[in-house]
């Protein structure tokens, strides 16, 4: 053979073998797709070394800038995925909820609240899960949170009068009313005071229970799973555990026994949850009466999350005087000073529905949302989902994204006026970006987004309504003390901590009108207590 033909053949040869070797790598990423991108692995130990134990959404977002929306971790033998877009969060949660509905197994909340019967820990989207949703909803849907519209009108307007007489307690406060609202609609028996058993009670063990869930506060047992072999008598931590169940057991199971007591002496109904599902247990698939107690707890726990968004609400007002003005001569010229405002007025109040979106964008309480495990293999966009990974939303990291908000760390109410999502001019947003994302997605969406925003908007308007709101000022130096939003939890969830801050009546009028509007609401208050 010529030299040139010989040249040719082994052309052709080596184009052959090129495609055969591109085609077996398709064939093989086919069958064995990659896990999305991250940081490089280390034999055995993965990422451990690098996922940090705190504030784990301020790595996560800035990791997403070098991987990309969606990015893997490996801590030993665990794989996290973590989703950065709507567009992922809902070919995940929503589209592929059959496969991503589960919770990730926590050892320490299964022995906190055992069985599944805990509705926001429990691992399985099981049958025992899907009867505490249906039995939520009948407290939480649209329609019953707006029978329930004049106790919280009630409750809000306490919250107003407490605030002007111990306008110092106001952190709280806050937290007083959203648990006394709930505890009203669970179980028909309000809280009216800081000192009332359940709200305090409530307010020593629930600290202690998301204390004990955040990484770091106990030993890793789910990374060691050994560790759950130590005897007790060696495992202080095992102490501090069961303690925690035994306050919260208790705490639940006083509420439910109280329904349970009211019940049996036949005293009139008071349209509350546990009413409800004590009544119609079966149908609902309510099987145990361990499983009602967690019911009630677990949203009551839920609730806590309504007064953590307000609290944000006071020192954003605080640290920004000006859009706590502009809120406050909306609401002056929609409700005037002669009354207070109400559920009617809240569609008129554009700015302060736009600054309530941009607190919760700035600074979301739950910043990677609930952790969802996956229960089988999914292939999404070319990635493997394998089965067992926790799958976190990246909610702070998507309200931060510069390719779509503009200056996402400064505070900017009007952004939300110019746009529903807050999205900067010019760009082509996500399509598939949508209102309520702080509340999770997919089968696991927060239950309670009815309730909260309902709360979130009557009490910011009344608040604007009755108060100014500044810095403290030390008494040695006279200079002012600003609170910080980034003092807050470390956890989960994003709980801002207490601060001081001044908060001052508007005017002898604004007074005079809550303690006349407090009398006025007093039999609506009357029908929750015991
Ligand atoms: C501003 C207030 C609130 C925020 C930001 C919030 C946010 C969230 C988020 C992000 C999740 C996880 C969703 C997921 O896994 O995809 C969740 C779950 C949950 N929330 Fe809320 N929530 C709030 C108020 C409430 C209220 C008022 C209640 C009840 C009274 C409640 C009860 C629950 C429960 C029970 C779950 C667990 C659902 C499940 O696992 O099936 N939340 N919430």
């Amino acid at each position: 053979m010529s030299p040139f033909l010989l040249t040719i053949a082994n052309i052709l040869a080596l184009a052959w073998a090129s495609v055969a070797f591109i085609s077996l790598i398709r064939l093989f990423r086919q069958k064995h797709p990659p896990l999305p991108p991250g940081p490089t692995l280390i034999p055995l130990i993965g990422n451990l070394l690098i996922v940090p134990q705190k504030r784990l959404h301020l790595e996560y977002t800035e990791w997403a800038k070098t991987y990309g929306d969606v990015f893997r971790l490996k801590v030993m033998n665990n794989t996290i995925i973590v989703i950065n877009t709507p567009t992922l969060v809902h070919k995940v949660f929503d589209l592929k909820s059959g496969s991503s509905s589960n919770r990730p197994k926590s050892i320490i909340a299964g022995m906190i609240a055992p069985n599944n019967v805990h509705m926001a820990t429990g691992r399985y989207a099981n049958d025992t899960w899907k009867s505490s949703r249906k039995a939520a909803a009948y407290a939480l849907s649209p329609e019953s949170v707006k029978t329930r519209s004049a106790y919280q009108y009630a409750e809000a307007t306490q919250l107003m009068n407490d605030l002007l007489h111990s306008p110092e307690l106001w952190f709280d406060h806050l937290r007083r009313y959203t648990l006394s609202f709930s505890l009203g609609i669970i179980y028909g028996q309000r809280g009216p005071t800081l000192q009332s058993p359940d709200i305090a009670d409530f307010m020593n063990v629930h600290p202690r229970y998301v204390e004990a869930l955040e990484m770091g506060t106990l030993p890793p047992v789910d990374l060691f799973p050994f560790l759950a072999l130590v005897p007790k008598k060696w495992a202080k931590w095992k102490q501090t555990v069961e303690h925690i169940r035994h306050l919260q057991h208790s705490l639940y199971d006083r509420l439910l026994s109280n329904v349970e007591h009211r019940l049996a002496e036949e005293e009139s109904e008071r349209g509350a949850l546990m009413e409800y599902a004590i009544h119609h247990a079966s149908k609902l698939g309510i099987n145990s009466r361990e499983h009602l107690l967690y019911l009630g707890g677990v949203l009551l726990e839920g609730s806590e999350s309504c007064s953590a968004a307000l609290q944000n609400i006071v020192y954003a007002f605080v640290l920004h005087p000006y859009c706590q003005r502009k809120v406050q001569m909306e609401i002056d010229s929609v409700v005037g000073t002669d009354r207070t405002p109400t559920f009617d007025d809240i569609p008129k109040l554009k700015y302060m529905l736009a600054f309530i979106e941009e607190c919760n964008r700035f600074r979301p309480i739950g910043p990677l949302g609930l952790p969802h495990e996956m229960t089988k293999d999914e292939v999404i966009d070319g990635y493997l989902y394998p089965k067992g990974a926790a799958v976190f939303m990246n909610i702070w990291g998507m309200g931060h994204d510069e390719r779509y908000f503009d200056k996402p760390e400064e505070f900017i109410p009007d952004r939300f006026l110019e746009n529903p999502y807050g999205i900067k001019n010019g760009i082509t947003d996500d399509p598939a970006r949508r209102l309520n994302m702080l509340f999770g997605a997919g089968k696991r969406v927060c239950p309670g987004i009815v309730l909260a925003k309902t709360s979130l908007e009557l009490n910011v308007a009344n608040l604007a309504w009755a108060f100014k709101f500044s810095p403290k000022v030390d008494s040695k130096t006279g200079q002012e003390i600003l609170p910080s939003l980034d003092n807050y939890g470390d956890g989960v969830t994003a709980v801002p901590k207490p601060m001081p801050v001044t908060i001052a009546i508007r005017s002898e009028i604004h007074r005079d009108i809550i303690i006349g509007q407090l009398t006025e609401v007093q039999p609506i208050l009357s029908m929750y207590e015991v």
